[in-house]
């Protein structure tokens, strides 16, 4: 995930591709994560769950007591196994508590989806990460930039509020600020001048830092 600029400042096309309206994210199935696409369901296979519903001593081992306690807030025991520290604090969303507007775009390890959080109203973007096979590298992997992305605060930098997933499903999402635009396509984009200060935020930073002196 990138960084993305700009939530309402330009007028575009939507992003990405698509189309598929208003629908539930997901639905938790037989254990089994169960996508309603356009009126049929679509089943996704729970590949390797049960191969990785234990710690794997070749990754992080975090104390048993802890993973217990991630399991019982509802955390899949795959992903608590691979990275509960990405976890650390935070409980995880329901599916059905998300609404799917649109696909928006697809990145090398993920599908991003406009969705409505039923909670707030707010418009979010769903980012479904796809997994190897659940294989713990994979997932290891996506907690990587799960933990960076949870420790980063910054205006230019997209924010994660949370993720989405159950005890019962094979599926991840992560949940971010929704944004209109994105740096290439703004950058893409024969109508768009950006500004020196915007192409250059650290000359701006030095420039100011003289004046103050
Ligand atoms: N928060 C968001 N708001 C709006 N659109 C987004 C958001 N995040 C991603 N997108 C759209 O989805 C596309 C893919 O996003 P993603 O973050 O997966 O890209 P990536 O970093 O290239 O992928 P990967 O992390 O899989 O390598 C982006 O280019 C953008 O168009």
């Amino acid at each position: 995930m990138g960084c993305v600029i700009s939530r309402q400042a330009v007028t575009s096309e939507k992003k990405g591709s698509g189309g598929e309206s208003n629908r539930k994210v997901d639905e938790v199935d037989n254990g089994c994560e169960k996508e309603k696409i356009g009126g049929g369901d679509r089943v996704q296979q729970c590949r390797g769950e049960s191969r990785r519903s234990k710690a794997n001593p070749r990754l992080s081992n975090p104390p048993k007591h802890l993973l217990g306690e991630q399991v019982a807030a509802g955390w899949p025991p795959w992903l608590t196994a691979v990275c509960g520290e990405a976890l650390s604090g935070w409980i995880p969303r329901k599916a059905d508590s998300f609404e799917k507007i649109d696909k928006i775009g697809q990145g090398t390890y993920s599908n991003v989806y406009k969705a409505k959080d039923s909670l707030t109203g707010k418009i979010v973007a769903l980012k479904k990460v796809r997994f190897d096979n659940l294989e713990p590298e994979s997932v290891q992997f996506m907690a990587r930039e799960i933990l960076i992305l949870r420790r980063l605060d910054h205006p230019n930098v997209i924010k994660l509020h949370g993720l989405v997933t159950s005890r019962m499903t094979c599926s991840l999402y992560l949940v971010f600020d929704y944004m209109e635009h994105d740096l290439a396509g703004l950058a893409a984009s024969p109508e768009i001048r950006f500004t020196e200060p915007q192409v250059r935020p650290d000359k701006m930073l030095h420039e100011s830092v003289a004046i103050r002196t």
